[in-house]
């Protein structure tokens, strides 16, 4: 009997990502890979980056400087294009069509995964409800990985916040890509939904997805990812195991806001530190 390894490859190959805003560098000279079977986390402080990074990889900026390749094929800067070739995404604020149905909601999804054109819509030509047939069938099955089936009537704005965020990972899951950004998939969720959100992920990790993932609150992420990449300041200055991560002391000094050697600010900091130091002397004296 012979065993067979699988293969690992690289899905997402971004190289050099630079993206300046006028005077203003929001993301510098990035590099990140994702391999196929990964679920690999981006972290950081507000305003490091993460999200324009995003952007810079879906095709919403043109990055200034740098490349974006999914399975060696370098990615045209045009959502519909990006979303075609195999990348997905969600968005920080929940971004569906309130006022349409769960299901349609995903059926919005499959466009980019359906052949048939406006006149054949029109017409309702047998391509078009065989299409449609195979769409309904496809979204319901994503409705029932999602956990949400028996709400595929409900309108969406009806439905709580926590299968909201489920429903747009359905949604982005309809376009049947072999990527999947997710930017904050917990934000505003309680313990029991975060760890439902969790679940789904690994789930659709296990489908052959993979995942990167940026989130704010790293005792999710540490668990979740195989391996992180932290931005501060647009740079990113460490990539590694989520364990190993965790105890890089210039990841701990850029979220307890510690300067380390040659981060920026570091002056300040130590200025403030010492106004600090002498307020709470003062309020010592004071006591005695
Ligand atoms: N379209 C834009 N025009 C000008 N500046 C921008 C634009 N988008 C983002 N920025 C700036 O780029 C920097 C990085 O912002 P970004 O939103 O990517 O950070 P983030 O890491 O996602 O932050 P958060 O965790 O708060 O969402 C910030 O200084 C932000 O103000």
């Amino acid at each position: 009997m012979t065993t067979t390894t699988p293969t690992t490859t690289t899905v997402l190959d971004a190289s050099g990502v630079t993206m300046r805003f006028g005077g203003l560098t929001a993301v510098r000279s990035v590099d990140l890979t994702v391999n196929s079977g990964e679920i690999v986390g981006l972290i950081g402080p507000n305003g490091a980056g993460k999200t324009t990074f995003f952007n810079c990889l879906t095709g919403l900026y043109v990055p200034t400087e740098g490349t974006v390749k999914y399975r060696d094929t370098v990615l045209p800067p045009r959502p519909h294009l990006v979303t075609q070739a195999g990348i997905a995404r969600t968005f920080q604020n929940i971004r569906l069509f309130a006022n349409m149905t769960v299901l349609e909601n995903v059926l919005v999804g499959r466009h980019t995964r359906t052949k048939e054109g406006l006149w054949s819509a029109l017409l309702r030509l047998p391509g078009f409800k065989k299409a449609e047939q195979e769409s309904r069938e496809r979204a319901m099955e994503l409705l029932e990985f999602t956990g949400l089936a028996a709400k595929a009537d409900h309108l969406a704005r009806n439905l709580p916040y926590g299968e909201q965020r489920k429903l747009e990972i359905a949604r982005a899951l309809a376009s049947e890509p072999g990527l999947l950004l997710l930017d904050e998939p917990t934000a505003g969720m309680n313990p029991q939904e975060t760890r439902a959100a969790e679940e789904l992920i690994f789930a659709i990790r296990d489908k052959g997805i993979a995942v990167l993932v940026i989130e704010h609150d790293i005792r999710f992420i540490m668990n979740l990812c195989d391996r992180v990449a932290v931005l501060v300041q647009g740079e990113k200055i460490v990539e590694g195991p989520a364990e190993v991560v965790q105890a890089d002391e210039r990841v701990i000094a850029a979220y307890l806001g510690t300067p380390f050697e040659g981060a920026p600010g570091k002056e300040e900091a130590a200025e403030v530190e010492a106004a600090e130091a002498e307020a709470q002397s003062t309020t010592e004296g004071d006591d005695k």
